[in-house]
């Protein structure tokens, strides 16, 4: 179907993992000839585990090489809590990825939150926003940060980054990070991107596996309107691509392609 978001499903988390990589080299290297840089948000949730089967793995070319030393990390959303805290989405992403990359490697640049302001959640999202503005500065005239490609998670109830169903921050559309205080996943303190920038990304790609999430894939695919993830879908339409396994697509009837770059 043209101009829909593009569905891969994959028989295992290991082709699942294979193809990801492959994605996410190609963007790497369509940042890095626009701006010499890989500008990148990740989520927390299950994804920096896929994540980190997917990039930690050596290159088996030239080609197939992770440039971590080109890479700006962000984050897509993030709780109100310490970077050393369990529920902290940096901490995961440290544990999960980053301090498995190769210490014969330049590490990439991580731009976590900045924890003197975890008692007001409006500051820590300005200061995160503040952050972003200076980052994207000299390649925009920024009315919104173009990220080279934003990772997202799927939840059980479709809401991806800290943006969830039914919520009035999918109605903003002037700040580029938003507070929230009334997560219905705990912890119930967060920032997350919004809307907009997550839709104005240069390519967006959802990780999502597992039967536990069929139910809510069905809904994002065949009837989901206003489900945060089915925004996404429709903000971004074939700038999105959504890598998932068997078991979280069964009985989905939306078109399913098989993966090429
Ligand atoms: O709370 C969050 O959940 C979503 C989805 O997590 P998953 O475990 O169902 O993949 C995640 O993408 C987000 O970053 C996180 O803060």
């Amino acid at each position: 179907m043209a101009h829909q978001a593009n569905l891969y499903p994959f028989p295992s988390i290991s082709s699942l993992a294979l193809a990801l990589r492959a994605y996410v080299i190609q963007c790497q290297e369509a940042g890095i000839a626009r701006h010499d840089v890989f500008k990148v948000a990740v989520s927390g949730g299950s994804l920096p585990k896929t994540l980190a089967a997917a990039l930690l793995s050596p290159p088996s070319s030239e080609a197939d090489t992770v440039k971590w030393e080109k890479w700006e990390i962000f984050f897509a959303d993030e709780r109100a809590v310490p970077l050393d805290h369990e529920d902290s989405n940096y901490a995961l992403l440290k544990a999960e990825l980053l301090d498995k990359i190769p210490s014969n490697v330049t590490p990439p640049t991580v731009n976590p939150i900045d924890t003197q302001y975890l008692d007001d959640t409006q500051e820590l999202a300005d200061q995160y926003e503040q952050m972003l503005v200076k980052s994207f500065a000299s390649r925009d005239s920024v009315k919104l940060p173009i990220f080279d490609l934003v990772l997202l998670g799927c939840g059980p109830d479709g809401h991806t980054c800290s943006l969830f169903p039914g919520h009035e921050l999918l109605r903003e559309t002037s700040a580029w990070v938003a507070p929230i205080e009334d997560s219905p996943k705990p912890p119930p303190r967060r920032i997350t991107l919004t809307l907009p920038v997550v839709t104005h990304a240069v390519r967006v790609a959802f990780v999502a596996t597992g039967g536990g999430k069929k139910d809510i894939m069905k809904q994002i695919f065949e009837e989901g309107e206003g489900l945060p993830c089915a925004l996404v879908n429709e903000g971004t339409r074939e700038r999105c691509s959504w890598f998932v396994d068997n078991a979280a697509v069964e009985g989905v009837s939306y078109p399913k392609r098989p993966f090429s770059l």
